[in-house]
């Protein structure tokens, strides 16, 4: 291309009159503002001979100095430009996503059973539509004041194709998700309520909540996945299988791996069905009632990520492994205690694509990190927070996590630690941590749960920003890209082995011994 078109192109015929020639000073500027495309111009040999045989003009400080100013402005459009277009392109996928949410649920409406509740609040069903589980509050307005409801009640399903075995698939077992709080029964149905009665703004008491479920109809089919390589993890997955399917009667599916494996052990495990590719996961949570996972809180990520709509309530196991009859058992039967936990719905969107070319969503329980991968140079990122401009993140990176991944990497770069049922009760949601941030002043923020988040590479940055989802899927962004995030709206519905506190403070205890001290002793000096 010849070398006027070429600059031309990039800055626009009227950039190119204000240049007025001064093409050496104009690569300066660029790429002191980051614009590194030009640099093999700006070394070649060509330019170089052209700028020294630029005949001196007088006054030239003067030309010069008028030259930078203008040459700023322009540079200061562009970047405008680009950030209005990636602001553009946030808001395109934050309404795409809400018009797919829309037209989820409107699917899901021709085969769903409403619950109503009657004059005595009782919850009835009835052959309109319920939306799938969604956000306590969403679901709360169909279950009135009686609790959240979270129902998935769908048609008779004919043999699936992908079942390797016959199954006699007939409802989805439905359950009901309630607030019960310890001890008092009239306490239940409390809400953290702001009245502005007289002018006077008051908050009204605040219960204890835990979020119990309760079967309507029994499950029936339960997906089993396990960590891989883990000769225990092996055994008790067999063993489980087997129980499950001998004293519960229950279809059982596993992942293709965990099927091969069993089956070189036992032709006996042929019953158990798995499925062939990607997109027949789409599908399980219209055939799962349950989830248990064998291993630790990887596992746990591993399963959230095969769900990228409604999530079955998911029953970790390394819970207690030994008791695992005794537990499953009082599961099956219910009510079970359940921590709702938040996922993050993130969109990459390049600067280079149209909007039709948006990549699909990624949804993490954890966090997203967005970081500097291999490259040395400080991070660049601009943050902007339902379009206002919150900070640039100069340093490592910058970690957005849920209140569940609060005590995971987030943790480990000084964020606080949430509790997980956080954003059920209302309080902040999205912790907002950065990584080693080269500024004295960088405190990690909390955000309320309602936000949309955009982290910008900017158009001048000096390199590659490098996104990762729970730790895994890791994503280029060039300069120009961003990274979108608001909070999903399918929560991961986990079961406690207590209640959400007791785990939650056992975790931060047991698993990462929290302020564990040696105990002072008594016999010393006393305060007079
Ligand atoms: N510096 C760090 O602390 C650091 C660095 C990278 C990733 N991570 C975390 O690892 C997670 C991925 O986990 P993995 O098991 O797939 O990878 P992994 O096998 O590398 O394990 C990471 C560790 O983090 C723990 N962990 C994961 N989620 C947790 C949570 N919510 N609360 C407390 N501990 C948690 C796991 O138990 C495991 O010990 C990422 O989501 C990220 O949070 C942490
Ligand atoms: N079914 C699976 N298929 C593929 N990878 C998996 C599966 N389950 C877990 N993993 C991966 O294995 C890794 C370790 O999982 P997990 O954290 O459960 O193990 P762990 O040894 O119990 O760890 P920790 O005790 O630290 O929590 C994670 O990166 C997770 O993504």
């Amino acid at each position: 291309m010849p070398e006027s078109s070429y600059w031309e192109e990039r800055l626009g015929r009227g950039a190119m009159e204000v240049c007025g020639g001064w093409k050496g000073n104009a690569l300066d500027l660029l790429q002191e503002n980051g614009y590194t495309n030009f640099l093999p111009l700006a070394n070649s040999e060509k330019v170089l001979k052209e700028i020294g045989e630029q005949p001196l003009v007088e006054g030239i400080e003067d030309h010069l100095v008028e030259f930078s100013e203008a040459m700023r402005t322009v540079s200061k459009v562009l970047r405008q430009a680009a950030e209005g277009k990636a602001s553009a392109q946030a808001e395109a996928t934050e309404w795409k996503r809400k018009y797919e949410m829309e037209r989820e649920r409107s699917l899901q409406l021709e085969h769903k059973v409403l619950p109503s509740v009657d004059h005595k609040g009782n919850c009835n069903e009835q052959k309109v539509g319920n939306p799938m589980p969604e956000t306590a509050e969403k679901s709360q307005r169909c279950c009135g004041e009686n609790g959240i409801c979270s129902h998935e009640v769908l048609r008779d399903r004919e043999k699936d194709s992908y079942s390797n075995v016959q199954t006699k698939l007939t409802k989805k077992a439905s359950f009901k998700l309630q607030w019960c709080s310890k001890g008092k029964k009239d306490d239940q149905h409390k809400h953290d309520i702001v009245s502005f009665e007289k002018g006077n703004i008051t908050t009204a008491a605040r219960s204890s909540k835990q979020i119990s479920l309760k079967w309507e109809s029994p499950p029936q089919t339960v997906l089993i996945l396990a960590k891989p390589n883990s000769t225990s993890v092996k055994i008790l997955c067999a063993e489980m299988v087997r129980w499950l399917k001998e004293k519960r009667k229950l279809n059982i599916y596993v992942e293709p791996r965990v099927r091969t494996e069993l089956l070189s052990e036992s032709s006996y495990y042929n019953f158990v069905q798995t499925w062939k590719d990607d997109k027949e996961i789409w599908r399980l949570h219209e055939i799962v009632d349950l989830v248990v996972t064998l291993g630790g809180d990887g596992t746990v990520l591993w399963a959230a990520s095969k769900f990228k709509g409604p999530v079955p309530p998911i029953v970790p196991f390394s819970l207690d492994s030994e008791r695992y009859r005794e537990c499953l058992k009082s599961i099956l039967e219910g009510p079970i205690s359940i921590t709702l936990r938040h996922r993050l719905q993130c969109h990459v969107v390049r600067d280079a694509a149209s909007e039709f070319e948006n990549e699909g969503p990624i949804l993490v329980l954890n966090e997203v990190t967005v970081d500097r991968g291999i490259s040395s140079f400080l991070t660049n990122l601009d943050c902007y927070c339902d379009n206002s401009f919150v900070t640039c993140v100069q340093g490592d990176g910058l970690i957005l996590s849920t209140t569940s991944g609060s005590t995971a990497y987030s943790l480990a770069a000084g964020g606080s630690m949430v509790h997980p049922q956080a954003v059920v009760q209302k309080v902040p949601g999205i912790l907002f941590t950065p990584i080693c941030p080269h500024s004295l002043s960088f405190r990690p923020l909390i955000l309320p749960e309602h936000v949309t988040l955009r982290i910008q590479v900017p158009l001048n940055s000096r390199g590659n920003a490098w996104a990762s989802f729970d730790g895994k899927d890791r994503k280029q962004l060039a300069p120009g890209d961003a990274l979108v995030c608001s909070m999903a709206a399918w929560p991961v519905p986990t079961a406690c082995q207590g209640d959400s506190t007791s785990d939650f403070l056992n975790s931060i205890h047991d698993g990462l011994h929290w302020n564990l001290r040696k105990t002072q002793s008594f016999d010393g000096p006393q305060e007079s």
